[in-house]
C-alpha cells in the first residue's frame, strides 16, 4: 500500500509541478498586454530534419509532404521579432477611413466629379445620360448596377424635377451609397473563442489572392490595424514561393512588436507554416493569426490543392473565421475574374480592394460585391503603413464625391 502511495507521489506531485507552472506561464502570456505578444524561443517548434522536398518538385505541392508528417516538424521556426529599438504605435482606426477619403476623389480622374459635372447641366438630353452610363461603366460599376443608377436618377431628376446642384449631389450620394450597400456586414471576425475541450482558440484569418496584389502588404497592414485595436496576433508566412515575402511580412510584424512563424527553407510546405502559426496562436493564447500566401493562380485545380490542403491543416488547430481575398483595384475585369475563382476555390468570406488610391475605377466595389455577393471589408488608399482602412459606405461614397 505504501509502495503505491510513494509510487503516486512520486508520479503525481512532478506532473502537478509541471502542470501549475504551465499554467502559470500562461496566465502570465495572457497578462502581458496586448501590444507585445511574447514570442520566446521556447514554444517554438524546433527545425528538424525534415527530408527536403524531391527535386524538380513545386515548392509547396501536395504531392512533397503527406498529410500525418506535416508540422510541427516541417522546418518551421517562429523567429521572434527582429528588436526594434522603438515599437511603432498605429493610427487608431476609428476616423481612417475618414483622413485617407480624400485620396478617391484625387486619383486619376475622379467619378463623383465627373458625374456631377454632367447632372449639374441644363436640360439633360439623350446623350448627357449616354454620357452618364459610359462614365460609370468606365469606372467599374458594372452594367447591372449602372442600370440602375441611371434608371434612379432618370426618375427623379426628370419626375420630381431635382435640377438644384446641391440636390443633385445630394441623389447621387443616395443612389450610390444604396448601390454600395451599407447594410452588409462588414465586420471582421476576429474574437478568439474556446474550442470543445475549453481551451483558448486564436481567430484565423487567411489572406488570399494573386501575387502583386498587394497580399503581404494587407496583412502587414491588418496587424496594425488589430494591434491598434488592442488585440494581440502571431503572422504566419504561408507565402513560400517568394523568398522574400516572409521576410516582408516579419519586418511588419516586427515594427509593432507581432511575431511571425516562417519557415527556415525556401519553398516549404506553405500548409506545414500555417498550422505552425496557428497552433504557435494558441500556445502564446494570441487573438487573431493572420495567414500570408502565396496564391499563384497557375490553375484552379492547383490553387484548390494549395488552399484546400492549407484550410484543412488549419482548421485541425482552430477553426477558420476569415478568408480574406486581396484585389487590385487597378486590374477592372480582369481582377473579377480572378476573384470569382478565388470564391470557389477558397470560400472567401470578405474582400480587401488595395490601391484605390491610384485608380478612378472606385466603381468596382459595387461590381465586386455584385458578383461574389461578399462584402468589401478593407481598402487600401496608399502604401504607408496605416493607409489600410475598415470599409464603410457612406465614407466611400463621399470620397468619390470629393468635398
Ligand atoms: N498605392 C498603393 N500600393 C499598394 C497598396 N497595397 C499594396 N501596394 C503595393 O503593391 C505592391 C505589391 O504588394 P505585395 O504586398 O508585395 O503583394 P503580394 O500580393 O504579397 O505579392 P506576392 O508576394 O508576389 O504574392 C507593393 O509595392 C505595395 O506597396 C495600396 O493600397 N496602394
Amino acid at each position: 500500500m505504501n509502495d503505491t502511495l510513494d509510487l503516486l507521489l512520486a508520479i503525481g506531485l512532478p506532473t502537478l509541478a509541471v502542470l501549475g507552472t504551465a499554467v502559470a506561464l500562461v496566465a502570465r502570456r495572457r497578462s502581458s498586454g496586448p501590444t507585445l505578444p511574447s514570442a520566446p524561443a521556447d514554444t517554438a517548434p524546433a527545425p528538424t530534419g525534415t527530408a527536403p522536398a524531391p527535386t524538380g518538385t513545386t515548392p509547396g505541392s501536395t504531392a512533397t509532404l503527406p498529410e500525418d508528417v506535416l508540422a510541427p516538424d516541417a522546418g518551421v521556426a517562429e523567429a521572434p521579432p527582429t528588436p526594434a529599438p522603438t515599437l511603432e504605435v498605429p493610427e487608431p482606426v476609428v476616423g481612417r477611413m475618414a483622413r485617407l477619403r480624400g485620396r478617391l476623389a484625387r486619383s486619376g480622374s475622379p467619378l463623383g466629379a465627373r458625374l456631377l459635372a454632367v447632372l449639374s447641366r441644363d436640360h439633360l438630353s439623350e446623350d448627357d445620360w449616354d454620357e452618364l452610363e459610359e462614365t460609370l461603366l468606365l469606372a467599374d460599376v458594372g452594367a447591372g448596377p449602372t442600370g440602375e443608377l441611371i434608371d434612379a436618377l432618370r426618375r427623379q431628376v426628370r419626375v420630381d424635377g431635382v435640377r438644384e446642384p446641391a440636390a443633385v449631389r445630394a441623389l447621387l450620394r443616395e443612389q450610390l451609397i444604396t448601390l454600395v450597400d451599407p447594410a452588409l456586414d462588414r465586420t471582421l471576425a476576429t474574437a478568439p473563442g474556446l474550442g470543445e475541450d475549453g481551451l483558448h482558440r486564436p481567430a484565423v484569418v487567411l489572406v488570399v489572392g494573386v501575387n502583386g496584389t498587394g497580399k503581404t502588404t494587407t496583412v502587414g497592414k491588418l496587424a496594425r490595424v488589430l494591434v491598434a485595436d488592442g488585440r494581440t496576433v502571431v503572422l504566419g508566412a504561408a507565402d513560400t514561393f517568394r523568398a522574400a515575402a516572409a521576410d516582408q511580412l516579419e519586418t511588419w510584424g516586427a515594427r509593432v512588436g507581432v511575431p511571425t512563424v516562417r519557415s527556415d527553407r525556401d519553398g516549404a510546405d506553405p500548409a506545414a507554416v500555417a498550422f505552425d502559426a496557428v497552433r504557435s496562436g494558441r500556445e502564446t493564447g494570441a487573438d487573431v493569426v493572420l495567414v500570408d500566401t502565396a496564391g499563384r493562380l497557375q490553375n484552379k485545380a492547383g490553387l484548390m490543392d494549395e488552399l484546400g490542403k492549407i484550410t484543412r491543416v488549419i482548421t485541425r488547430e482552430a477553426p477558420l473565421t476569415e478568408v480574406l481575398l486581396v484585389l487590385d483595384a487597378t486590374t477592372g475585369q480582369n481582377g473579377l475574374n480572378q476573384a470569382r475563382v478565388f470564391a470557389e476555390v477558397a470560400g472567401v468570406t470578405g474582400i480587401v480592394l488595395t490601391k484605390l488610391d491610384g485608380t478612378a475605377k472606385g466603381g468596382i466595389v459595387i461590381a465586386v460585391q455584385r458578383e461574389l455577393g461578399v462584402p468589401v471589408k478593407l481598402i487600401g488608399l496608399g502604401e504607408g503603413p496605416d493607409d489600410l482602412a475598415p470599409f464603410d459606405a457612406a465614407d466611400f461614397v463621399d470620397g468619390l464625391l470629393g468635398d
